[in-house]
């Protein structure tokens, strides 16, 4: 969540100029804001009641140059209110495209400009991400290390469908998302040159195996008459799902390779790298790398990019991960998206987004009896990426 001073916890006089700008951001003209604003009113406050900031008040006036204005006097785009709403959520519901993409492209550029003062990525913490985009507690959701100590549990979910749940009640991996595993599967060897009849197979990096949907898809997906993958490598970390993986025995079967650990233990390591890319032809890459791991963050999905040129094949070579970082949250979701987009392009690969629709009748039935909800918007955006041609 943004900054939030309440009530009480900023001095008088500012408080006072505060509760003049709330009100103001509703009628007042753009000239008196200004006025106000220069006078060092906060525009990140929030008022009590709602958790409403300046730019939530203004987003209901539909003028995006006031939105423009109370943004360059210090408005916080992603500030939440009591029902985690941006102000960009208030434009998006009042059917205000214009205001919206104000709001998204300040989130956009300042995310950029936060990450670019950061400098390289530091999956070890995560003070350089501006978004909250996982929760910052240190219970199992928010924290992998915590996680991968934790106990989970696999049952039937109220929908028939397969879950792991983790001991707080989180879903890790739930069986609804199979369809859109299976179109980041389709995407990625659909049109792959080696997935073609007659052609050897395509080298295959998963992270993260969860319930193994996406790899049982891997091995499965195209018909008989295309090959099955020549390498299958999946990257897993929690202990439990090794075992579940042994257990089902995938670890026997004919070209998976099951590398036990974090993916940081083998893909930050050079060394380790070149071993990881023996199996592929010449050493040059695999065709399809996918990432779904969990209670990481933005900074964790953006070191795994920088990884990218060592280890995707540059001609045809595919990456895709589950893009579901800020996804409790229109604005936040495509801030993120975007946000991925940009980095990718910084390390070389070009993102086009495919948007798969999710049934509301689908959301609602999944979600009984798990804590906490991850996902609450109607579509989701696929990404597919490739290296740039040269
Ligand atoms: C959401 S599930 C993956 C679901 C999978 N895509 C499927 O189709 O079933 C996330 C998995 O990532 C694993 N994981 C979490 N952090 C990891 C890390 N740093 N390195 C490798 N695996 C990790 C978890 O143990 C879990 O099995």
């Amino acid at each position: 969540m943004a900054d939030v001073a309440m009530e009480g916890t900023v001095p008088t006089e500012l408080t006072v100029l505060a509760h003049r700008l709330l009100i103001a951001a509703q009628s007042a003209s753009a000239g008196e804001i200004q006025q106000l604003v220069d006078a060092g009113a906060p525009a990140w406050y929030q008022d009590e009641p709602l958790g409403w900031s300046c730019l939530h008040y203004a987003a209901e006036r539909r003028e995006p140059s006031i939105l423009e204005m109370l943004l360059q006097g210090g408005a916080i785009w992603n500030a939440l209110d009591k029902w985690g709403r941006t102000a960009g959520e208030i434009c998006l519901s009042l059917g205000d495209q214009e205001g919206w993409q104000i709001i998204r492209n300040e989130g956009i550029r300042s995310e950029m400009l936060h990450h670019a003062l950061a400098g390289p990525s530091s999956p070890q913490s995560d003070s350089s991400t501006n978004i909250k985009l996982r929760a910052e507690d240190k219970t199992s959701a928010g924290d992998n290390l915590t996680f991968l100590k934790s106990q989970l549990t696999w049952d039937i979910g109220e929908d028939g469908k397969e879950r792991v749940l983790d001991a707080d009640g989180n879903g890790v991996m739930m069986g609804w998302e199979e369809p859109l595993m299976s179109e980041h599967v389709r995407l990625m060897t659909s049109d792959h040159p080696n997935a073609q009849p007659g052609a050897e197979g395509m080298t295959i990096m998963n992270v993260g195996f969860g319930l193994g949907i996406v790899d049982r898809l891997f091995q499965t997906a195209l018909s008989p008459s295309h090959p099955r993958p020549a390498n299958h490598t999946i990257i897993e970390a929690h202990p439990q799902v090794l075992q579940y993986i042994r257990d089902k025995g995938v670890d026997k079967l004919p070209g998976v390779r099951i590398l036990e650990g974090r993916w940081q233990d083998y893909l930050l390591d050079p060394e380790k790298i070149g071993e990881i890319l023996e199996c592929t032809p010449g050493g040059m890459g695999y065709d399809a790398i996918f990432v779904d791991t969990f209670a990481e963050g933005y900074e964790d999905l953006k070191a795994f990019f920088e990884v990218l040129p060592d280890i995707l094949e540059p001609e045809h070579g595919i990456f895709s991960f589950w893009n579901g970082l800020g996804a409790t949250n229109a604005t936040i979701y495509a801030v993120s998206s975007s946000l991925a987009e940009l980095h990718l392009e910084d390390v070389g690969l070009d993102t086009t987004w495919h948007d798969v629709l999710i049934p509301e009748s689908l959301r609602e039935q999944v979600w009984k009896g798990v804590r906490r909800r991850y996902w609450e918007l109607p579509g989701y955006r696929l990404p597919i990426a490739k290296m740039k041609l040269m």
